[in-house]
């Protein structure tokens, strides 16, 4: 299977999705729906990427002047230096060098005019651009300032074959199919960057999707189903943060990619149960109730917030206000181990304990306690320990609710439990708090956790930083089998 989709799939079509890629077989949790490399790779806007290392630059090819080139690299793509270079003496290429942006679209143009990839633009002017939606917005200003204006000045039009590209709406209408289809991509630094697969670009979006999506180091990208997906399933992956509420998500998806969201997740106002964007209701805790405030579906955009338990409700300004405050609370808390404990004892009190800011807090907590646990010269103390066990096994718990196949995110926080539920052991045990009995069973239960984690992280591509993980879960699991032999033996021979 290469650059294109399984063959178990199919790309459909109706009014509310427009294309669509859909199971015509069953499809088994792991099996692989689409591999396939990049049309193109840009940089994200405001960055200057080398066009053959992708890594940051200032500098320029010597013989077109106008691709960015690092120092590192000699040349780039033969057809566009040549093409380039017969411009460069007539053209401006100085407002094109100040607006990077226009890199990207430069890019197309070249696909274009090359007769060896002008079959793919036409494929790439089938995907969705937005462009009425987008027309007089915000980014349609800031694409005209940076992209537009600057291309359709430089004095490059008359040098193309075909230029009927090259007026305002094609240009805009380019800029919409790059931000409505491109694929967000890490860089060689460790930045982000992005990516347009011509035939990845077909599938839809589902909060609770069932398909992953994983990149490589060479820039493919692999679409695996993330549980069984059966005939006439429509494929999808999630296009957003799945560790964000209802709202959150929703308005990133209008926002970008121009479309509300009526997944069974965004529908459910408890979110399966995981209460992502849930309040606790203060009546209730006072009345020593366990009520919990939900978003109810409402009549002509008006919104409700009430309780499930008591008719409590509380006003939508209230709520964005509670949120606002939250996140610039929880702003000015950055990496401060203390101040994040406080705030999330304080908010415990407002939100939700699965809500996503709520989540947000523990996941930072968490990334700061497996600093202070790798950095330590000594053995960091048993409450670290204790600590780092409770914050993942809530984060996996929501993990499980809203991700429930395989899962990168519930991939790793099972490993770091893992991890840090082994060392607890070990603590407690070299404390005589447990048996040698005690410390198998309690092993046994990491190594189970190690296994499941490497098991999802084994479909992630090999040289990724999840692949690599997948490769150190699989060692520490080979260590903690043997260390378990090692007990069990001593406990034989003891008997
Ligand atoms: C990456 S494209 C997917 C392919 C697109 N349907 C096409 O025909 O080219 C993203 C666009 O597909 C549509 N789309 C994807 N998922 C959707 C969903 N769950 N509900 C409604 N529209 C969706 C939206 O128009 C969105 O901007």
């Amino acid at each position: 299977m290469t650059e294109e989709f399984n063959e178990k799939c199919k790309i459909a079509q109706n009014d509310t999705l427009g294309r669509y890629v859909q199971a015509c077989e069953n499809i088994k949790a792991g099996e692989p729906i689409l591999n396939e490399s990049p049309i193109l790779i840009i940089a994200c806007p405001g960055d200057r990427r080398c066009s053959n290392c992708f890594r940051l630059t200032q500098s320029y090819c010597g013989k077109c002047s106008i691709t960015p080139l690092c120092s590192n690299c000699r040349s780039h793509h033969l057809y566009d230096c040549n093409t380039l270079s017969l411009m460069s003496k007539e053209v401006q290429f100085e407002n094109l060098r100040k607006n990077p942006e226009s890199y990207g679209l430069l890019k197309l143009f070249l696909l274009k005019e090359n007769p060896d990839t002008a079959e793919y633009f036409e494929k790439i002017l089938q995907l969705e651009s937005h462009l009425d939606k987008r027309r007089n917005t915000t980014i349609w200003q800031e694409h005209n300032d940076k992209v537009v204006q600057p291309l359709l000045h430089c004095g490059m039009k008359e040098y193309f074959k075909y230029d009927d590209t090259l007026d305002e709406d094609s240009i805009q209408r380019l800029c919409g199919i790059l931000d409505v289809n491109a694929y967000e991509i890490r860089a060689p630094d460790q930045g982000g960057m992005r990516g347009l697969y011509l035939n990845a670009s077909t599938i839809t979006h589902q909060c609770n999707a069932n398909a992953n999506v994983a990149i490589d180091h060479q820039y493919r990208i692999k679409v695996y189903a993330n549980r069984d997906i059966d005939k006439d399933e429509t494929i999808s992956t999630c296009y957003t943060n799945i560790l964000l509420g209802t709202d959150e998500r929703r308005r990133i998806l209008q926002e970008g990619k121009y479309f509300h969201c009526t997944c069974n997740r965004c529908e459910d106002p408890t979110e399966f149960g995981s209460h992502m964007s849930s309040f606790v209701c203060t009546p209730c805790m006072t009345a020593n109730r366990n009520g919990i405030v939900v978003k109810k579906t409402t009549t002509e955009n008006k919104c409700k917030w009430e309780c499930m338990v008591c008719n409590h409700s509380m006003r939508d300004e209230q709520i964005k206000l509670i949120l606002e405050k939250a996140k610039e609370e929880i702003y000015h808390a950055r990496d401060d181990l203390k101040r994040y404990e406080i705030l999330l004892a304080k908010l415990s009190r407002i939100l939700h304990q699965n809500h996503y800011l709520m989540v947000d807090i523990k996941q930072n907590l968490a990334n700061i306690l497996r600093s202070i646990i790798t950095s330590s010269m000594q053995r960091p103390g048993r409450c670290v320990y204790e600590r780092k066990v409770r914050l993942c096994q809530e984060l996996v718990m929501v993990l499980h609710i809203i991700q429930p196949g395989i899962s990168r995110l519930k991939a790793i926080a099972l490993y770091e439990l893992a991890n840090a539920s082994a060392e607890l052991y070990r603590l407690k045990f070299g404390e005589k708090e447990l048996t040698d009995k005690e410390l198998v069973s309690m092993l046994q239960r990491c190594e189970a956790m190690l296994r499941e984690a490497a098991r999802m992280l084994l479909y992630e591509p090999v040289q990724t930083p999840e692949g690599e993980l997948a490769h150190a879960a699989m060692d520490e699991l080979r260590d903690m089998l043997n260390d378990i032999k090692l007990l069990k033996e001593k406990i034989d021979e003891v008997n």
